[in-house]
């Protein structure tokens, strides 16, 4: 084969982290992109991250905010990739210069689950006994679980899903119970051990930002690339993820500061945005919502900032100066 030839064909390479969750992402991605380029060839490349190596520290001592994705970049920039798959919730709220994110698709189930241990008869946060361990890494879900069930304790669950699921049915662990995020269990096809769906009026719990959602990362200016990808986009779940990224954003907040967040479509065109802010403790905490008409990405930021301008009014910007203070390993 000559080398135009070659160039011509060259496929376009998706990478990935490489958990099984986001292989059936990428998988699902690819299969949509073949449908709408059928002369395209796509190929997938599911790479291990800093992330998915460290099993071990504790999720906010790591400071950076990029574990998971600062690798895929570089493969991207270098033209190694042309597409990276991620959860939303794992890409930090400002990209490298030379990426942008492209496309947001139709978001899943957005909402946090509470899965209890195979064998054990719990059904919902408020039955569980006093003293029971919930497993999680996550502080925005250990910071607003101790605040409303202060009853219960807390030990580090990592990995990857089934992983986590295996380690708290396994009865030689003391975890009583985990959360995780709906979206991904359902995609693993694990939705069956979901015993709680919980949200602010079901458990009292926010999701992260950009939760349940997926962000398709490309080289700034990859025309090709953002035509292809304009087609899968959502308009809806855009603009409410982009709102969620610009309270995050606005706060400075990473993905291991407790900042829970809920978005409604009230209206065909109307967004309400809710947020929480945790202490770590869980003893202090700051909520707040907002609604506006949305129809552009800079009426989605606005109202990310405007939320987060009625929270630091309200205490916000206390509790995570003290979070930031008091963290173990910071930068
Ligand atoms: N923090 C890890 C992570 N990043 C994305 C998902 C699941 C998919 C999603 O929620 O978009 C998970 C697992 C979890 O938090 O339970």
């Amino acid at each position: 084969m000559t080398e135009t030839a070659l160039s011509a064909n060259a496929p376009v390479r998706i990478g990935t982290r490489r958990s099984n969750l986001a292989v059936v992402q990428a998988e699902g991605i690819r299969a949509s992109l073949q449908k709408i380029a059928p002369n395209e060839s796509f190929e997938i490349e599911a790479l291990r991250t800093l992330g998915d190596k460290d099993k071990l520290t504790a999720l906010y001592e790591f400071g950076a905010k990029n574990l998971w994705t600062s690798e895929l970049e570089e493969k991207l920039t270098s033209g190694e990739l042309d597409l990276i798959v991620h959860c939303l919730k794992d890409m930090p709220t400002r990209l490298p210069e030379n990426c942008e994110l492209a496309a947001i698709p139709p978001r899943d189930d957005a909402r946090d689950a509470l899965i209890v241990k195979a064998g054990l008869p719990y059904t919902s946060l408020d039955t569980l006994p006093d003293g029971a361990v919930v497993g999680t890494s996550s502080v925005r879900r250990s910071a607003q679980l101790r605040r409303l069930y202060p009853n219960l304790r807390f030990a580090n669950l990592r990995g990857n899903v089934e992983t986590r699921l295996a380690k708290v049915d396994d009865p030689e662990n003391e975890y009583t119970c985990m959360i995780m995020s709906a979206a991904g269990l359902q995609r693993v096809g694990l939705q069956h051990r979901i015993n709680q769906y919980l949200q602010s009026k079901d458990g009292g719990i926010f999701h992260a930002v950009g939760q349940g959602a997926l962000g398709l990362e490309i080289r700034k200016g990859d025309t090709k690339m953002q035509e292809l990808l304009n087609q899968l986009a959502d308009h809806k779940s855009t603009l409410a993820c982009l709102a969620e990224r610009s309270l995050m954003r606005t706060l400075e907040g990473g993905c291991s500061v407790p900042i829970g967040v809920e978005t409604e479509w009230i209206q065909s065109d109307k967004l309400k945005m809710s947020a929480i802010v945790v202490s770590l403790d869980g003893s202090q905490s700051v909520q707040d919502s907002v609604e506006a008409r949305l129809e552009t990405t800079d009426e989605a930021n606005s109202l990310g900032e405007g939320l987060a301008a009625k929270l630091v009014e309200a205490g916000a910007e206390a509790i995570l100066k003290d979070i930031n203070t008091n963290r173990p390993a910071k930068e």
